[in-house]
């Protein structure tokens, strides 16, 4: 695959991310455009050495066009630096809103959102969502190599990163079996991946980066149970030393978090903090 290609596809795939910031569905069908923020702005602070700390305070949202539903009404909660956080509740309660409002989709009408105590709206746009690493339930593979679709056409991504990362995915094992290992190419969609492989190499390109914060977005909804105790596994190690947030329904992905927020009615309705040990916290 020449690197030309490779670029290009790559591009293609920051096109297509680009379009889904700008493009919001609204819940009645029509498509309307968010206030665009420019992700290419040198604007904004850049936090070095990130934390990861995560706070949500006090924070109103509603979608410009709903403004009639207010999807967050004061809602605060925060996750110290290297924690798991569930986020759970009814289905529209905002889970996902809140993962948007983290990296920047859309900006929070009252309160803050912040990362090591500055203000989402102040960061650098590019900065903020390096910092965030995001797995969906629908990975985004294009057609190129393994390489490529975790490298994302990022000439600082050397293939020594890619096979580290695989490896924190549990998907160094899978990729060194393919008959051109990391050269091979995955077809439109992974096509050729099973569906546990392709959320594995999602996986690997969320963590690339080294990004302090992981994000979890129903990552293994639509797996079977087989497939699924390997990503749990893939996701146990991708996230030791940086901060999760968890959106899952099952209540298996729910073992190893740090504390459970519960969301209802736009605001916290309950905390609690999961105890793991063989002894209670004094
Ligand atoms: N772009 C949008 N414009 C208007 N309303 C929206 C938009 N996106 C989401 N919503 C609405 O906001 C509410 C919260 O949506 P969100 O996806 O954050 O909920 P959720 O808690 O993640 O739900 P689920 O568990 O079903 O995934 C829902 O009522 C949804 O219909």
């Amino acid at each position: 695959m020449k690197q030309q290609d490779s670029i290009e596809k790559a591009g293609a795939v920051l096109q297509e991310t680009i379009m889904n910031i700008k493009t919001v569905q609204a819940c009645n069908g029509e498509t309307t455009m968010t206030p665009v923020i420019d992700c290419y702005s040198s604007e904004g602070k850049i936090l070095h050495n990130p934390k990861g700390k995560i706070e949500f305070q006090n924070v109103h949202f509603w979608y410009p066009n709903r403004a009639e539903k207010k999807i967050l009404d004061g809602a605060s909660w925060k996750a110290d630096s290297g924690q798991t956080i569930a986020l759970v509740g009814p289905s529209g309660c905002g889970k996902s809103t809140s993962i948007g409002l983290l990296t920047r989709l859309y900006e929070a009408q009252k309160g803050t959102v912040s990362i090591d105590d500055v203000d989402v709206t102040m960061l650098n746009i590019h900065a903020l969502r390096k910092m965030v690493g995001i797995v969906q339930q629908e990975p985004n593979l294009f057609n190129g190599t393994i390489f490529e679709n975790v490298a994302l056409g990022d000439v600082s991504i050397t293939e020594e990163k890619v096979i580290h990362s695989c490896k924190i995915a549990n998907a160094d094992g899978f990729v060194q079996k393919l008959a051109n290992g990391y050269n091979t190419l995955i077809g439109a969609g992974g096509i050729q991946l099973s569906g546990g492989e392709k959320q594995r190499i999602a996986i690997a390109r969320a963590v690339v980066h080294n990004p302090p914060i992981l994000l979890l977005d129903e990552a293994t909804s639509a797996l079977d149970a087989e497939s699924e105790i390997m990503v749990q596994t893939a996701l146990k190690s991708a996230s030791k030393g940086r901060t999760t947030i968890v959106i899952a329904h099952r209540l298996s992905t729910l073992r190893d978090v740090d504390k459970i927020v519960v969301l209802k009615d736009g605001m916290v309705q309950e905390m609690g903090i999961v105890w793991h040990g063989s002894k209670a916290p004094q």
